[in-house]
């Protein structure tokens, strides 16, 4: 019986962890997974140099839709690791995979990684028993805007909920921070039902995890008009209600 083993390698290098890299430098076969996320310094080649292993840059096509090849290595006996900048499971789409080994009778195995999820809690100091459901905003299709992000954070806000938004991240584009505050301004002007304003606290993180991170409040109208630099960049939209401690804490950031 072989083993998969889906491992979260953390934000950046300095975020492996030993229980990553001894699992990665017991794997017959590594794949980088490509396409679910974005590092300032993990990359196939990173990976390479750190385990002294060759490194497979795997992308959506490949794990999402030609799962039979990673398969084929477990049925000829070999371990496979799966590598994934964050953590494997949040955000990301490869329980499938995970599933199908074990119902083939192979072993599978998760180990967590510090996931942007966590960590822009963390560097925000919201309160973390407000979190609602999280969302993406996903570039235009056909020049279609998908209002599900809106749609989320009203549900949210409705509750007196943070909402977290991921942006959309495609093999050749990467969204920024300001087009996704221009896209959340663009549904509200369409949809009008007051869930989205300029006048909001908008929380910005930028590279977390880097070395040249920020994490950042301000108002919608002033994001609009700032450039965050390189991403990736993740938005978390805070709920109206803010706690006075939560206040206080946003005006700490910088
Ligand atoms: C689909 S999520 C995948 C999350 C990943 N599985 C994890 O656990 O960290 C990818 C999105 O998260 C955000 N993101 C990921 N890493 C980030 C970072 N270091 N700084 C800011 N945003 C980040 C970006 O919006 C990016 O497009």
């Amino acid at each position: 019986m072989s083993a998969i083993h889906f491992i979260g390698l953390g934000l950046s290098k300095r975020f492996l962890t030993n229980a990553a890299l001894q699992t990665l430098r017991n794997c017959d076969v590594i794949y980088f997974d490509f396409y679910t996320s974005l590092s300032c310094d993990l990359s196939p080649e990173s990976l390479a140099e750190i385990t002294g292993k060759k490194v497979v840059s795997a992308t959506r096509d490949l794990l999402e839709r030609r799962e039979r090849e990673i398969l084929l290595h477990l049925e000829n006996g070999k371990d496979v690791c799966i590598a994934t900048v964050g953590d494997p499971m949040i955000a990301t789409t490869h329980v499938s995979l995970f599933t199908e080994a074990v119902r083939r009778g192979h072993e599978a195995k998760v180990i967590p990684g510090l996931s942007v999820h966590c960590y822009a809690i963390s560097r925000s100091m919201l309160s973390s028993y407000k979190f609602g459901k999280s969302v993406t905003i996903t570039f235009p299709v056909s020049g279609k805007l998908d209002f599900t992000p809106y749609n989320v954070i009203k549900q949210n806000r409705d509750r007196g909920l943070h909402t977290i938004v991921y942006l959309d991240l495609k093999e050749d584009m990467v969204m920024t921070a300001q087009l996704a505050i221009s896209y959340l301004l663009k549904m509200e002007d369409e949809l009008k039902e007051r869930v989205i304003s300029e006048d909001d606290l908008v929380v910005i993180g930028e590279r977390l995890g880097c070395q040249d991170e920020r994490m950042r409040a301000l108002r919608m109208s002033e994001a609009l008009a700032t450039d965050f630099g390189k991403p990736p960049h993740i938005i978390i939209i805070p709920a109206r209600n803010l706690y006075d401690m939560e206040v206080e804490a946003l005006k700490c950031l910088s």
